[in-house]
């Protein structure tokens, strides 16, 4: 419990239990969360109607950020209806003493000006407050389509709106802004979320989910990605994970009274169809939208006609590839790093023959020109290696097609290429190569492998023979390896305790 991630909530009480305090309380638990609650306002609603807002007092409110912070400091905070001046005023100075110390948590603020059944549940002028004074503290600011242009008089009919809503929301100082699909009408049969900080874009698509029972969306989509946040996912795969605990409980919603019902709280979401799809800049989605880049589906890749590609050494040298194949390796890459063409080319070469020769799945790392030049089995790249590569050339030469991945949002991109294998990584720290994201673990490796069964899994990183029992139990189809092989005493030995291992 003492690690369970503390998450803040400040937010309005729902009495009816689907929205505000409660929905959050319930999404940050369901996702591992431990949750903390400044309640801003009680409202009296129910399924039907909001009868009464009433906001707490300003002592009651600042007091309960106080005692918080002197106990239990929020990894991240979520902060939802917000409804009079002076609690905004007495957030920001709050959060602007926490930046000012050092210690300002993230922030996701999802604005809440409007209940959906209609009534006004804020002071005139919290809008300039929030605004001008707030928003310079908001790390990540979640309108839906209306509250963007409540916010920024701006109208939303294109993609050019969206970005220059979003623009003027950074310029006002926060951080990143995510669009909620919800209430968005450019694409008719999905659900698009457009998340920017002004550098990146992330759209992730899902398609609409018809129901009557949506109450508490936006702020259990928000509590989403601050427990996600807090069990520190990069904000992608936060998004992508949010995104499809929403989808999941839309899915199951049912209604408690008259009116609309609550999202259901089922936990962390496993199911692949629950996954948002991630729109490339290349796709006629991505292109209506302007999405910086090339990327695209394409035809897919050649299949490696297993889902098992076994024990998978990475080698830099064609003398380590012969000495693997002659170990009975069936599957192996040659990874030279950073040497110029004219220097690797022969080496390319010679591992392709060898390869042919004993009929193994050998991939080549970076060098995909020369992959395809001579004809390899298969090429191996990582997540920028493929904004720069020239993707269809490979497929069409009928190469295979590996690719590295550090989490769900990149799996996702991944797995929209059909690729021959997705790569999952790092699994453990490694000495290997300098990795800027952390290490996923296995209970991580186990959720990423279910999520993608029709295809081939790879898991790397730090993997040696005491952690491979674990690493194969979570469901992989392969496990790639450096130095357990390349720095042991004996390799030959090594390579038949891990194909015993994965025979198990
Ligand atoms: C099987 C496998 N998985 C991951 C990698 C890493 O590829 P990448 O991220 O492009 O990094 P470099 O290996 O190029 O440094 C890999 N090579 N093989
Ligand atoms: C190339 C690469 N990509 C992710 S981790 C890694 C290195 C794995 O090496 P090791 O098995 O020695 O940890
Ligand atoms: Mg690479």
């Amino acid at each position: 419990m003492k690690d369970t991630p503390i998450v803040w909530t400040i937010a309005g009480s729902d009495s009816g239990g689907g929205a505000g305090i409660q929905a959050d309380l319930h999404t940050i638990a369901a996702l591992g969360g431990y949750g903390c609650s400044v309640i801003s306002a009680v409202t009296a609603q129910n399924s039907v109607a909001v009868k009464l807002v009433e906001a707490v007092s300003d002592e009651m409110f600042l007091s309960q950020l106080q005692v918080l912070a002197q106990d239990m400091p929020a990894k991240i905070i979520k902060v939802g209806l917000l409804s009079t001046v002076s609690h905004v005023n007495i957030l920001t100075e709050f959060l602007q003493g926490m930046s000012e110390s050092g210690n300002k948590p993230y922030v996701i603020y999802d604005p809440i000006a409007v209940a959906s059944s209609g009534q006004s549940m804020a002071d005139n002028g919290l809008q300039d407050a929030v605004i001008n004074q707030l928003l310079p503290y908001i790390d990540l600011l979640t309108p839906n389509a209306d509250e963007l242009e409540e916010f920024t008089q701006v109208v939303i009919t294109s993609s050019h709106d969206i970005r220059r809503s979003a623009k003027v929301l950074l310029d006002k100082g926060c951080r990143s802004v995510l669009i909620k699909g919800g209430h968005l009408e450019l694409v008719d049969d999905l659900c698009m979320d457009f998340w920017t900080d002004g550098e990146r874009e992330i759209v992730l698509g899902s398609p609409r989910i018809d129901s009557d029972h949506k109450h508490g969306t936006g702020c259990s989509l928000s509590s989403a990605i601050a427990t996600a946040l807090a069990q520190d996912f990069p904000i992608e795969d936060a998004l992508v994970l949010a995104k499809a605990y929403l989808n999941q409980g839309l899915k199951a919603a049912t209604g408690k009274g008259q009116g609309p019902g609550p999202v259901a709280h089922l936990g962390w979401p496993e199911n692949p169809q629950d996954f948002p799809e991630v729109i490339l800049p290349g796709s006629e989605l991505g292109r209506l939208l302007n999405l910086q880049g090339e990327l695209e589906e394409g035809e897919g890749f050649a299949s490696c006609d297993t889902l098992q590609l076994g024990l998978y050494p990475v080698v830099d040298s064609v003398q380590w590839c012969q000495k693997l194949l002659d170990m009975g390796i069936t599957t192996l890459q040659l990874r030279i790093k950073d040497q110029p063409e004219a220097e690797v080319e022969q080496d390319i070469i010679d591992a392709i023959a060898l390869g042919k020769k004993y009929q193994a799945r050998l991939f080549i790392n970076d060098y995909w020109q020369l992959a395809v030049k001579h004809g390899a089995y298969g090429v191996h790249l990582g997540q920028e290696d493929i904004n720069d590569a020239v993707l269809p050339q490979i497929s069409r030469a009928g190469l295979r097609l590996g690719i590295s991945t550090h989490g769900y949002y990149e799996m996702l991109r991944a797995k929209k290429i059909r690729p021959s294998y997705i790569a999952l990584g790092h699994i453990f720290p490694t000495q290997t190569k300098d990795m800027p994201s952390r290490p996923q673990g296995l209970e991580r490796l186990a959720k990423y492998a279910a999520l993608v069964p029709e295809m081939p899994t790879v898991a790397i990183g730090g993997i040696n023979l005491e952690r491979a029992p674990a690493v194969w139990q979570a469901g992989v189809g392969s496990i790639a390896v450096v130095t357990a092989i390349t720095l042991a005493d004996d390799p030959q030995a090594v390579v038949t305790a891990f194909n015993e291992i994965m025979a198990s």
